[in-house]
């Protein structure tokens, strides 16, 4: 949408018949956006070839799950000059790799140079309203993240650029993890002091191990830490937030999943920053006790009291 109103032809590319027909014939992708008219510059096919002809840029946004496998399919369909653009926050399942790395992989004719992460504090609901929103795309080449700012910017959508490709995929995977806390401690009944500590606390052990994987620490700082941090934490908006406030009605983890009907990257976030932090060496308290809520059974209540009750230390002390 954010294209089309900058004056762009969009092709939307959509397994879904049905959903490609919506749009074409009705403008509209109710689904996801309710009864929100869509601009008629946006087309939809089912085909890739079609979707990816002519094209000055791929923007990827599929979970990070599917990453791989679309990445793969796009291959035939590119050029050299063609901008790639993701806005997946999430890394990949097994190999722990982020999502440029995983595009990387499938498509080693692109040059690193061509691709660009867009990542901040932006819920798709809002953004479709044009309410002002703000976002950080970030690439080793400022060329590309610079093109990337032109094709995006608008009066509603202010877009910066970052060079820390690193800091940028980790910040806006990490914050899930956080946002699910949050929504546990909220409908644990947990006031206001307790999703500042979260947050705080919770932004402190993202940059150590964004700072260890090789990130540039102030952009945890930035749109792409703190700033998405905050939107995902306190908005009726995040999924993340509202799986964590179902899983502390006791609703089962799967059957949360079911009930979202859309991706809760956090779930899969979390195991991946628990193997990433022992990797690392790095210490991620909240992290730890979130795995074992979600994977263990461990009680939010029994979490949040073995959190409080942690050995007294320094703030600043890195472990
Ligand atoms: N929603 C938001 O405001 C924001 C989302 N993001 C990130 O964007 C990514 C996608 O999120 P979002 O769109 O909200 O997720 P949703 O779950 O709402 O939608 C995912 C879409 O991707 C499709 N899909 C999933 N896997 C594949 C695959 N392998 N091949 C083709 N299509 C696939 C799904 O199709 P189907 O229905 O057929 O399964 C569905 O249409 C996530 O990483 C999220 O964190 C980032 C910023 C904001
Ligand atoms: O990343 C987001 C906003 O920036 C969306 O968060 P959720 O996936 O929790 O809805």
């Amino acid at each position: 949408a954010v294209l089309a109103d900058n004056g762009k032809e969009v092709w939307l590319w959509s397994r879904n018949e049905e959903q490609v027909k919506e749009i074409n014939d009705k403008h509209r992708n109710s689904r996801f956006l309710g009864e929100t008219e869509l601009s008629p510059q946006i087309k939809a096919t089912s085909s890739l070839q079609e979707a990816l002809f002519n094209a000055q840029a791929a923007v990827l946004v599929v979970p990070s799950s599917g990453m791989r496998e679309v990445a793969a399919q796009i291959r035939p369909f590119l050029t050299k000059e063609m901008l790639l653009i993701h806005a997946t926050k999430g890394f990949e399942t097994g190999t722990l790799k982020r999502m440029s790395a995983v595009i990387s992989d499938e498509l080693p004719e692109i040059a690193a140079e061509r691709i660009v992460v867009l990542s901040g504090p932006s819920h798709a609901e809002e953004v479709i309203r044009q309410c002002p929103t703000t976002v950080v795309v970030a690439a080793h080449d400022l060329d590309a993240a610079e093109a990337a700012q032109d094709l995006f910017i608008n009066p509603y959508f202010r877009v910066y650029t970052n060079p820390d490709i690193a800091g940028v995929e980790i910040g806006g995977s990490l914050k899930n993890i956080i946002a699910l806390g949050a929504g546990l401690t909220d409908g644990l009944g947990f006031g206001d002091n307790a999703k500042a500590a979260l947050l705080t606390r919770g932004l402190a052990e993202i940059a150590r191990l964004g700072q260890a994987m090789g990130a540039n620490a102030q952009t945890f700082a930035g749109l792409a830490g703190l700033g998405d941090l905050i939107v995902t934490c306190t908005s009726k908006h995040s999924r993340n937030w509202r799986a964590g406030y179902m899983l502390a009605q006791g609703e089962p983890l799967e059957q949360v999943l079911k009930e979202m009907g859309m991706v809760v990257e956090g779930v899969k976030t979390t195991k991946a920053a628990y193997e990433l932090s022992r990797f690392f060496k790095v210490s991620m308290p909240i992290t730890d006790e979130l795995y074992s809520v979600l994977f263990e059974g461990k009680s939010p209540k029994i979490a949040v009291e073995d959190l409080m009750g942690r050995l007294r230390k320094h703030e600043m002390e890195e472990i």
